[in-house]
């Protein structure tokens, strides 16, 4: 994704790329290269010190790294309030159509008895369940909750480890992880009689572009936190 990222900042003719950082690099070259906004798609274990560092340097970041936790969050809401000029973008999904599918989703939510999360994805991931999943899951749940529906229907009494997939906030979500595939998502709705499925698949890591471009574009007006794209979409 970091390569990706590059070569689409470096093909917008508004953006300049003036550094590219691997772990090995000192993050203070992005200081001196004057960086204005930093991009961070690296892994759920350094990604936080990467975000405190920024906005302690006064840097706008534009986050995909996944495994945000709501403590994850509070702690950058923290950060950030020592500097409210400084604006980061958390974003669990990039592509267009998977923050659709999530919208949809929540809006499906109240409707259905059931709702269960397939993510799959790429078997170089590190984290299960995605970062993607998981949003979705507390979105489900929140809008679920907001309009009162009851526990979903679910006689299990004996299974094996994860049978079930894990339990988010009520929302089962089980991961698969295959060669071949890239990300892709099922939500799966049920009601008596009938079905609903909303699936995304990304099929290509340039479609996360568009939404990286606009997160750069957007993060150095907005100072705070911005949770997700929705708010940039509109
Ligand atoms: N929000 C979204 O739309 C998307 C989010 N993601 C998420 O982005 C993250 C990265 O995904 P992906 O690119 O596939 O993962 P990769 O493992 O392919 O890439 C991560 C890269 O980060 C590098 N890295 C590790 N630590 C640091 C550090 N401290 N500073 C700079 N670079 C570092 C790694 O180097 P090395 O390999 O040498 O350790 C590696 O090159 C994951 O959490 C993934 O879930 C992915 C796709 C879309
Ligand atoms: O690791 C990936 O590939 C992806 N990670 C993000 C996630 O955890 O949701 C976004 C997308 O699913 C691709």
């Amino acid at each position: 994704m970091g390569l990706e990222v590059c070569k689409a900042v470096d093909a917008a003719p508004d953006l300049d790329l003036v550094a590219l950082l691997d772990h090995d690099d000192t993050r203070a070259s992005a200081v001196e290269a004057g960086a204005r906004v930093l991009v961070d798609f690296t892994n759920p274990g350094v990604v936080m010190e990467n975000l405190r560092w920024a906005i302690e340097q006064g840097i706008n970041v534009v986050v995909g790294t996944s495994g945000f936790t709501t403590e994850r969050l509070d702690e950058v809401r923290g950060w950030l309030a020592g500097r409210p000029e400084v604006g980061v973008v958390i974003a669990p999904n990039f592509g267009i159509g998977a923050v659709l599918m999530m919208q949809f989703a929540a809006r499906a939510a109240r409707y259905f008895d059931s709702v269960e999360i397939i993510e799959q994805h790429h078997p170089r991931k590190l984290d299960a369940p995605s970062g993607t999943a998981m949003h979705t899951a507390r979105l489900v749940a929140e809008a679920r909750r907001a309009a009162g529906c009851p526990p979903m229907p679910d006689a299990t009494e004996e299974e094996f480890a994860g049978a079930r997939g894990t339990d988010i906030e009520g929302v089962r979500v089980h991961a698969v992880r295959a060669s071949g595939l890239i990300a892709h998502q099922e939500v799966l709705f049920g009601a008596a009689g009938e079905t609903l499925t909303i699936r995304h698949d990304s099929l290509d890591r340039s479609s996360f572009m568009p939404g990286v471009l606009l997160a750069v574009r957007e993060v150095v007006k907005r100072p705070g936190l911005t949770l997700g794209l929705d708010e940039l979409l509109d």
